[in-house]
């Protein structure tokens, strides 16, 4: 009892997610011997579900990435018969892996909008009724702590990301893409790496709205269009509400052409909802690469560049801000001087 309460103390020490993960996987291999544990995200693309092992604990050690990196590559869902019955009818799932000699257990993580993920846990035998139950609890913890979480981490008006995560949370990325790990360098083959993108979004002419129609349904406007970047976006890429009526969106891409497909398939989905009372609502957008060296003002300062030529051009559009300076139709951003002044 003292050991479980243990490991309850450690894992809900971390503010982290990542870390959060390390601490439940960790504590299952040794609460319930298991030979290996590991930790699937499941993505969700056009194409069908994907998994990619972001957590491991096993005889080897303890590997894991942080939310903003990259974990193993992509596999689908399908190759996986039991983790394809777990993600799919959101249950326990048992496999006899005879040639291994071991029994391989899913146990689906449930949220609101569907099976976030799967937590694999392989064992000399299947587990007992009492393991299954530290198992499940564990997992309940996590998906609690998880909420509690969300609810520092979100805007009240949206559940979207708030103001305060995002400089957080890019920081993070700048700090992974800036030390890549030997497994990212191994990755980063040129026809499968992946760069970040920012993309700013400004709701257009959003103070008619306010006037011609009140604050309450301007409100409305910013609940639905968050809605529709949930149902636009994937289920990996990270949506916040920047303040007011502008929003950014982080996505993970390996090409420009990638990005474009995605913020255009949202632009197109803002353009096509019907508003309540209001009808017609479209939304501009500038966008632009994270690089490395890259400051938080840097990045957003490039994407909103790009926004203002989108909005400048008739609005309800999209503008990248390296295909701008390359056509010559911006200027490269003067950097800050690096000249602090204190009053
Ligand atoms: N209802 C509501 N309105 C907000 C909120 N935050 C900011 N606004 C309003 O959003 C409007 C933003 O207007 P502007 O920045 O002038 O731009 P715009 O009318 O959207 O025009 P363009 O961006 O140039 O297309 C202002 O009227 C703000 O009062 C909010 O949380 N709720």
């Amino acid at each position: 009892m003292i050991h479980v309460l243990k490991h309850v103390e450690s894992i809900t020490q971390h503010r982290d997610r990542s870390l959060l993960e390390a601490g439940v996987a960790s504590a299952l291999f040794e609460l319930v011997k298991a030979k290996e544990v590991n930790l699937y995200k499941v993505q969700s693309e056009e194409s069908g579900h994907f998994l990619e092992r972001v957590t491991h604990v096993g005889q080897d050690g303890l590997r894991f990435n942080s939310e903003f990196e990259p974990g193993s590559d992509p596999v689908p869902v399908s190759t996986r018969p039991e983790m394809q019955a777990c993600v799919e009818a959101a249950q326990i799932v048992r496999r006899h892996d005879e040639a291994g000699g071991v029994f391989v257990h899913c146990f689906p993580i449930r949220v609101e909008r569907g099976v976030l993920g799967v937590l694999e846990v392989i064992c000399a035998a299947p587990l007992d009724d009492d393991d299954l139950g530290t198992a499940e609890g564990f997992l309940g913890l996590y998906r609690n702590y998880l909420n509690l979480l969300d609810y520092s981490e979100r805007d009240t008006l949206t559940g979207l990301r708030n103001r305060k995560t995002f400089d957080e949370n890019i920081g993070k990325i700048l700090g992974n893409i800036a030390r890549p790990t030997d497994d990212d360098k191994r990755r980063r083959r040129p026809e499968d790496s992946h760069q970040h993108w920012l993309a700013v979004v400004d709701v257009d002419h959003f103070k008619r709205v306010n006037d011609q129609f009140g604050h309450l349904y301007g409100d409305e406007v910013l609940l639905l269009l968050a809605r529709i970047m949930r149902q636009s976006f994937r289920q990996q890429d990270k949506l916040f509400r920047f303040g007011g009526e502008e929003f950014v969106v982080v996505l993970r891409a390996a090409t420009e052409a990638e990005v474009h497909r995605a913020l255009e398939r949202f632009r197109r989905a803002v353009e096509d909802y019907n508003f309540p009372q209001i009808g017609r609502v479209t939304a501009s957008i500038g966008y632009t690469m994270i690089k490395p060296e890259d400051t938080i003002p840097e990045i957003v300062g490039r994407a909103d560049d790009a926004l203002y030529v989108a909005k400048e051009n008739g609005r309800n559009q999209l503008a990248n801000y390296e295909a701008l300076l390359a056509e010559g139709m911006i200027s490269v951003r003067e950097q800050p001087s690096g000249d602090i002044e204190l009053f």
